[in-house]
């Protein structure tokens, strides 16, 4: 089958995200195609992006940081998309495939035909040489249970309190609050801040609020989003709310509320995994949480390319920092 996507953003001036192509999946089965090994697989990512973070985020909360490798692009697009630049945590070429210094490269290697966006995050087989899967939510699942028999006991997910990520007696749950989540969060603040018309940006600023309220009054009485326990939902909500007061609401208009000042359960429940103060998250949400100013240039710098045009200044807005975004928690 030809993987081909459309590239186009926009439906009348809806954003619009198309669906990722390559959906391979690692399998603890050692006779699968693509079996769980250490050292095999690597991901790609860009630490500004939302969908990438999902993926560092299971990496170090799982404690596979030795397993499975991790290649960053430069955080803000060049004209070819995200490429490798040899400045920060990206190196000059892709280390893989010395002699590739864009992702496109690395899409056409996978597949010489692809007609789409070039995409992070991506999972890569090096054994192979072949691309695996670039959909983070499916990424972030196999990430969660299917290296688990190479790491220790106590790392498992059938061993973690309350039955680990996406315990079976929870999953319609966890899929249909990560169904409004994505619709009206994660991707709805893209809707909002790289709407086109007026109508697309009234038709989903509203939506995205309303799941704010609801999750504030979720966690009237629970320190996570289905109990006692973090779960899946937690991972996809926290991308987009580390971002929020930092991006999402003065670059992407999505300025009727903040976290901080308008959501104090959601910023406490932002803060106790920021700080993990009980140190039973590895670190994986701070340590895999870029600068936040970092969130703020890279949105200004897409809405810019995406919605106001290549000739419209680019005016980058100024933010406090870590002390007033999520201030520390002392365990
Ligand atoms: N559905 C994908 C979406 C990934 C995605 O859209 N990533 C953005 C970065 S935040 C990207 O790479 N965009 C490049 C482009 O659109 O050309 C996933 O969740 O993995």
């Amino acid at each position: 089958m030809s993987k081909t996507t459309a590239i186009s953003y926009h439906k009348d001036g809806s954003f619009t995200r198309p669906d990722s192509i390559f959906r391979n999946v690692v399998s603890r089965d050692p006779n699968a195609e693509f079996p769980a090994e250490p050292g095999r697989y690597a991901l790609y990512v860009n630490v500004a992006c939302p969908w990438a973070h999902r993926t560092l985020i299971i990496r170090k909360l799982k404690g596979l940081e030795s397993l499975i490798d991790v290649y960053h692009v430069h955080p803000i697009a060049g004209p070819d998309g995200w490429y490798f630049s040899g400045q920060g945590d990206s190196p000059s070429e892709d280390p893989l495939h010395p002699g590739f210094t864009t992702l496109k490269q690395l899409y056409l290697k996978a597949d010489p035909t692809y007609i789409g966006r070039y995409t992070v995050p991506v999972l890569w087989d090096r054994k192979q040489d072949v691309m695996v899967n670039n959909e983070s939510s499916e990424i972030l699942r196999m990430l969660a249970s299917e290296f688990d028999h190479l790491l220790p006991e106590t790392q498992r997910e059938g061993n973690k309190p309350g039955g680990g990520l996406y315990p079976e007696h929870l999953r319609a749950e966890i899929d249909a609050l990560s169904d409004q989540i994505y619709h009206t969060l994660n991707n709805g603040v893209y809707k909002v801040g790289f709407a086109k018309s007026q109508e697309a940006y009234d038709a989903n600023i509203g939506p995205l609020f309303s799941t704010l309220d609801e999750l504030e009054a979720r966690l009237e009485h629970k320190p996570y989003l289905h109990g006692e326990s973090l779960t899946e939902s937690d991972i996809r909500l926290y991308t987009t709310l580390a971002r929020f007061d930092a991006a999402y609401n003065p670059v992407m208009m999505s300025t009727r509320k903040t976290i901080r000042h308008d959501y104090p359960r959601l910023h406490s429940w932002l803060r106790r995994l920021y700080w993990d103060v009980d140190g039973i998250f590895n670190n994986a949400f701070r340590g895999t949480t870029a600068p936040f100013s970092l969130y703020t240039q890279c949105y200004a710098n897409g809405r810019q390319k995406i919605v106001l045009g290549p000739d419209a200044p680019l005016i980058v807005p100024d933010l406090p920092g870590e002390e007033v975004l999520v201030p520390r928690l002392i365990a």
